[in-house]
C-alpha cells in the first residue's frame, strides 16, 4: 500500500459550459498538512466536494485513500472527516449529547461510543466541559467540538474548509496547535484557507488555485523561489568594500547583490547561503559584522503571483 492519501489526475468539473475545476493534478501524502489557497471562485470548494463524493467529476480521476468517492461515497465518508467553517450543533444539548447523536448517526454503538467521545473531547481539550450546553461555548470551543465530532469516526484524513475564519487570535493559535497535534497523531489534513499566515505556519505544502487550475504547488520556500526568484533574502554587514561585493556575487546560488552604503549588502539567493557568505567575506579579506536571513511569506508570493497571474499561469 502506498502512502498516497489523495490523488487527482486531470480532475475536471464543469457546470454547464463553465469549468470550475480544470484538469487538476494533486497528490497529498499520509501525514501531510496540505493547504489549498486561492481567491474566491478558484475551485477549492468544488474540489473538496469531489473528494468527499458530494459532486461527480465531469472527467479525470480522483482517489481518496484508494477509494473512488463517486462510486464509494459511504466508504469515503466513514474514513474522511469534513470540518466546515462553522459547525452546527444543537445548542441546548451538551457537548457529550451532541457527540452521542453524531456517533449514532455514524453507526457507532456502546461501549465504543463513550470511549471514543471521551477520547475525542480529551484530544481537543474540551474534557472539562463535556456536560455543558453548547450554547455556552465560545466560537473557538465550538470549532474544537467540530473537530471532536470528526474524530469520533477515527478518520485517516480530515478536510477543513476555512476552519479559523470566525476565530479571535487566541482561539486561532489554539486551533493551529490542535491541527499540529492531529498531524502528530498520523492524520492527514487538507486545509482550505485564505489566511496566508496561518497556512504558512502549519502547512507542509500548499497548492495555489486560480481559475480552476492548480497553478503552483510546493513548500512555501519552493513557491517563493518560483514566483519571487530569490527565496532567501540575506542581509550582510561587512567591511571590505568591492572585494566583499565581488565575493558575494561569485557564490553559485546568489541571484542578486545590492549594496546599501559601504557596509550593507542585500543578497537574494536560491538557498540559505549564510555559511558560504561568512566564508567568502573572510576569504576576501573582509570583516563580517552581521548576517541575517528572512524568507518571504506566502502573502508576498500570493500578491506577486496575482499581479503577474497570467504570465505564471501560462508557464505552470
Ligand atoms: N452548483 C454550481 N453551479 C454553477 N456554478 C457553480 C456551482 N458551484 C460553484 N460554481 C462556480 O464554480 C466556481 C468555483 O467555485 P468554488 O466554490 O469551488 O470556488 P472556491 O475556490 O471554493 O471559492 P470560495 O473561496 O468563494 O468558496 C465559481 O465561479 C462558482 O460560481
Amino acid at each position: 500500500m502506498t502512502d498516497v492519501v489523495i490523488e487527482c489526475h486531470d480532475l475536471t468539473k464543469q457546470y454547464g459550459t463553465f469549468t470550475a475545476v480544470d484538469h487538476l493534478n494533486m497528490t497529498v501524502r499520509k501525514g501531510e498538512i496540505f493547504g489549498l489557497l486561492g481567491p474566491n471562485g478558484a475551485g477549492k470548494t468544488t474540489t473538496i466536494l469531489m473528494l468527499l463524493g458530494l459532486t461527480e467529476p465531469t472527467s479525470g480521476s480522483v482517489r481518496v485513500l484508494g477509494l473512488d468517492p463517486a462510486r464509494q461515497p459511504l466508504s469515503v465518508k466513514a474514513r474522511v472527516g469534513y470540518l466546515p467553517d462553522q459547525v452546527g450543533f444543537y445548542d441546548n444539548l451538551t457537548a457529550r449529547e451532541n457527540l452521542n447523536y453524531i456517533a449514532k448517526l455514524n453507526g457507532i454503538r456502546e461501549p465504543d461510543m463513550s470511549k471514543r467521545i471521551a477520547a475525542a473531547l480529551e484530544q481537543v481539550g474540551l474534557s472539562h466541559v463535556t456536560d455543558r450546553r453548547v450554547k455556552t461555548f465560545s466560537r473557538g470551543m465550538r470549532q474544537r467540538l467540530g473537530v471532536a465530532e470528526v474524530l469520533i469516526k477515527q478518520p485517516q484524513l480530515i478536510i477543513m474548509d476555512e476552519p479559523t475564519l470566525a476565530l479571535d487570535p487566541e482561539a486561532v493559535r489554539e486551533f493551529l496547535d490542535l491541527i499540529r497535534q492531529l498531524k502528530a497523531s498520523g492524520i492527514t489534513i487538507l486545509l482550505s484557507s485564505h489566511l496566508l499566515q496561518q497556512v504558512q505556519a502549519i502547512c507542509d505544502r500548499v497548492g495555489l488555485f486560480h481559475k480552476g487550475r492548480m497553478v503552483l504547488e510546493g513548500t512555501v520556500s519552493e513557491l517563493a523561489q518560483r514566483v519571487l526568484g530569490g527565496a532567501y533574502r540575506i542581509h550582510v554587514e561587512a567591511e571590505g568594500g568591492d572585494a566583499v561585493a565581488a565575493a558575494l556575487r561569485s557564490l553559485p546560488d546568489v541571484l542578486n547583490v545590492s549594496a546599501n552604503g559601504t557596509h550593507f549588502y542585500h543578497v537574494e539567493a536560491r538557498t540559505d547561503v549564510r555559511a558560504e557568505i561568512a566564508r567568502k567575506v573572510i576569504e576576501a579579506g573582509g570583516r563580517l559584522l552581521g548576517l541575517s536571513v528572512d524568507t518571504p511569506g506566502l502573502d508576498e508570493v500570493y500578491t506577486r503571483y496575482f499581479q503577474k497571474g497570467a504570465a505564471y499561469a501560462a508557464s505552470a
